[in-house]
């Protein structure tokens, strides 16, 4: 498996047999919280948080993002302690929900009121699960996506989200229905973009913006169609693909498409929130020392282009 240059891996402990141990709950939560710095420490990113400011966000700004990931370690930490002593089934999946919905809270404390890392909770937690027990990649994502379509019977019925309308209205599969499928977008498009991009030599924030603009030129981002509706996705996702067809981030006319893309996003208010999320779940994958190294997923690049 090719990582990026400075992905942190390498450096496992080792158990009697040679092998190296699976990843303790403490390491599964720092991984996490290491993925969310480094997305957001990531940039120039169109639309999203970084360096420069808030992007497309009038409330955010990069230390808010940062504290928020910070307030989340004990939640990813308490997360991997409930997947390593609860077998895979409904009773685990129902005190992530509990730990998830305390987790949402936990972070608007930190943040007075902001919603910084809904969406990155719900795939981190879900990711951070999976690879608690699993031996390889593969096994960790398939157990994510395995807890995310079991039943939360003790999810309160609360007012509609922007996800669930903008789901309804438009009919995408949403944040929910990305877990479910077993993160596509991450296993499929980011992740061997970073990885084919890594192997080729490419400059890691390259790799890494480039793998967030193909994640934004496919995904039906719920917090782009809350704000924007059809009209505004396809900005995006058209945006996007003119980068990469460019070039990408690494070349000077990439580069000029997308701080043209980012001035767009911004005045248009546009905020590809979930890709963001996406690219954080495709750091974590790719730092965790895995007990066992996959061949990847299993799976090839699918058509999420529609
Ligand atoms: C499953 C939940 C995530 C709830 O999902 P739902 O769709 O019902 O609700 P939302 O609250 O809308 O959250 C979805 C967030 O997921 C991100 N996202 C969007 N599209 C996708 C996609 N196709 N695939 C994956 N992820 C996606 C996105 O998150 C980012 O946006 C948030 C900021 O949005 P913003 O618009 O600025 O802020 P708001 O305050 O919401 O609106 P404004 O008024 O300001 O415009 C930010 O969080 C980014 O991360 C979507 O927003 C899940 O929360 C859930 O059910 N949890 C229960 C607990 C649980 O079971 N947890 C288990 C694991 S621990
Ligand atoms: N960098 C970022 N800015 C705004 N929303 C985000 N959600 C996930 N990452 C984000």
């Amino acid at each position: 498996m090719t990582r990026p240059p400075g992905s942190g891996a390498g450096d496992e402990p080792m158990i009697a047999g040679g092998g190296p141990a699976a990843p303790s709950a403490a390491l599964l939560a720092e991984t996490a919280v290491r993925a969310l710095r480094e997305e957001a420490l990531l940039g120039p990113k169109p639309g999203l948080v970084d360096h420069r400011g808030g992007g497309a966000h009038d409330d955010m700004d990069l230390p808010l993002l940062l504290a928020s990931a910070e307030a989340l370690r004990p939640v990813f930490r308490a997360v991997a302690d409930a997947s390593e002593r609860t077998a895979l089934g409904v009773g685990l999946r129902e005190e992530l929900g509990r730990l998830g919905r305390a987790g949402d809270r936990v972070m608007l404390r930190a943040t007075r009121g902001v919603n910084t890392h809904r969406g990155a909770l719900w795939a981190l937690g879900l990711l951070v699960a999976g690879a608690a027990g699993a031996r390889d990649e593969r096994e960790g994502v398939r157990r994510a996506a395995r807890l995310a379509a079991l039943p939360d019977r003790r999810m309160p019925a609360g007012a509609l989200s922007n996800g669930e309308r903008a789901r309804r209205r438009h009919g995408v599969r949403g944040a929910r229905g990305e877990a479910v499928a077993g993160f596509p977008h991450v296993v499929d498009v980011a992740l061997p973009r970073l990885r084919r991009a890594g192997a080729a030599g490419a400059e890691r924030d390259v790799a890494r913006l480039d793998a967030l603009l193909e994640v934004m030129s496919l995904l039906d981002d719920t917090c782009v169609l809350h704000r924007g509706g059809v009209e505004g996705l396809r900005m995006v996702r058209r945006g996007a693909s003119r980068v990469l067809a460019e070039g990408g981030a690494g070349t000077d006319s990439g580069r000029a498409a997308l701080m043209d893309l980012d001035r767009r996003l911004r005045s248009h208010r546009l905020s590809p929130g979930g890709s963001g999320d996406l690219l954080a779940a495709a750091l974590f994958l790719d730092m965790v020392p895995w007990p066992e190294p996959s061949a990847g997923t299993g799976r090839e690049v699918v058509a999420c282009r529609r």
